[in-house]
C-alpha cells in the first residue's frame, strides 16, 4: 500500500557483523520498507532473522554495511533526538528514583526541575505508578518497572517510539495488560511505533501493520496491513483469520 506522511524510510539495506573471530554473519540481507506517521508498526519472525537489527538500524545505534535509513528525511548517523526506546531488559538506571528515571531524558534537555517533574509526575500517574515516585527500581516489580520504561521513553514526547520485545520478560497477565495500555497511550497520542515481538498474537493485538521477516539473511517476506477496529477483541474471527494466515506463513518459511 503507498505510504502517506512517510517518517521512516530503509533503503536497499544491508547488515553483515564480523564476529570476534573474523566471521562474517550476514543479519539482514536487502530491505527496502516505508513508515508512515502514527503507524503502529510490528515486526515478527523466526528468531535470528535479523528484527532487532532492523530495528537498532532506524534508531541509529548500529550503522548499515549498505543502504540507508532515513528519518523525517535525514539520513540516520546516530541515536535519534526525535525517538524514544524501551527493550526488553528493564532499562531503568538503578542508583535513581523512578522519578528522576522517568524526567531523565528532559534533565539532558535543560528543562528545569519543576517542568520535567510535573511532566514525570503525569506521566506515572497515568501508568498507575503515582505512589511510586520516590521509589528505586529494585523496590517495583518487572511490570511496574516496565511501565516506567515506557514512561520514560515517551517523557520528551517522541515522534517515535522502538520497542525490542518490551513485555517479553512479564508474566502473561501483566503483558495483556500492558498491551492495553500501550494501545491507549497510542490511540490518544498518536505517534509512530515500531515495536519487535516474538508473538504473532501480540502483532495482530497491537499494529495497524505487521511485517514478517524470513530467516536469517533476513528479508521482508510479507507485509500485512491489519484491517481491524481498536480496542482488538482476540475473540473476533478476523482477528482469528489474521493469525491463522500469519502462522500458516511463519510455518512455511521456517521449514525452508
Ligand atoms: N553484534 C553482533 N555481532 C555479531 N552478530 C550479531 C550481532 N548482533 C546480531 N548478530 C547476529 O545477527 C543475526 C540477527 O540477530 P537479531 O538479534 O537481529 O535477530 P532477531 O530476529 O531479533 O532474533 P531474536 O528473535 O532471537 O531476538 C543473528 O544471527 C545474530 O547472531
Amino acid at each position: 500500500m503507498e505510504i502517506k506522511n512517510k517518517i521512516i524510510e530503509v533503503n536497499n539495506l544491508k547488515k553483515t557483523f564480523i564476529t570476534e573471530k573474523q566471521n562474517r554473519i550476514e543479519a539482514l540481507k536487502e530491505i527496502n520498507l516505508d513508515i508512515g506517521e502514527q503507524e503502529f508498526v510490528c515486526l515478527i519472525g523466526p528468531s535470528g532473522s535479523g528484527k532487532s537489527t532492523l530495528l537498532r538500524l532506524m534508531e541509529g545505534l548500529i550503522f548499515p554495511t549498505e543502504g540507508i535509513v532515513k528519518v523525517k528525511n535525514k539520513i540516520v548517523t546516530g541515536p535519534l533526538p526525535e525517538a524514544g526506546m524501551v527493550f526488553q531488559e528493564y532499562s531503568l538506571m538503578p542508583w535513581r528514583n523512578i522519578i528522576d528515571n522517568v524526567s531523565f531524558g528532559l534533565e539532558i534537555r535543560n528543562i528545569p526541575k519543576i517542568r520535567r517533574y510535573a511532566r514525570a509526575e503525569e506521566l506515572l500517574e497515568k501508568f498507575g505508578l503515582s505512589e511510586f515516585l520516590q521509589s528505586y527500581p529494585y523496590e517495583l516489580s518487572g511490570g511496574m518497572q516496565q511501565r516506567a520504561a515506557i514512561a520514560r521513553a515517551i517523557a520528551a514526547s517522541p515522534d517515535i517510539l522502538f520497542m525490542d520485545e518490551p513485555f517479553g520478560a512479564l508474566d502473561a497477565y501483566t503483558r495483556l495488560q500492558m498491551q492495553k495500555d500501550l494501545i491507549d497511550f497510542w490511540l490518544e497520542e498518536k505517534r509512530t511505533v515500531v515495536f519487535v515481538t516474538h508473538s504473532i498474537e501480540e502483532s495482530i493485538f497491537l499494529g495497524t501493520k505487521i511485517i514478517l521477516m524470513s530467516p536469517r539473511p533476513g528479508q521482508i517476506d510479507k507485509e500485512y496491513d491489519i484491517n481491524l477496529p481498536y480496542p482488538r477483541n482476540r475473540f473476533n474471527k478476523k482477528f482469528q483469520e489474521y493469525f491463522e494466515d500469519i502462522m500458516e506463513r511463519m510455518n512455511e518459511i521456517s521449514k525452508n
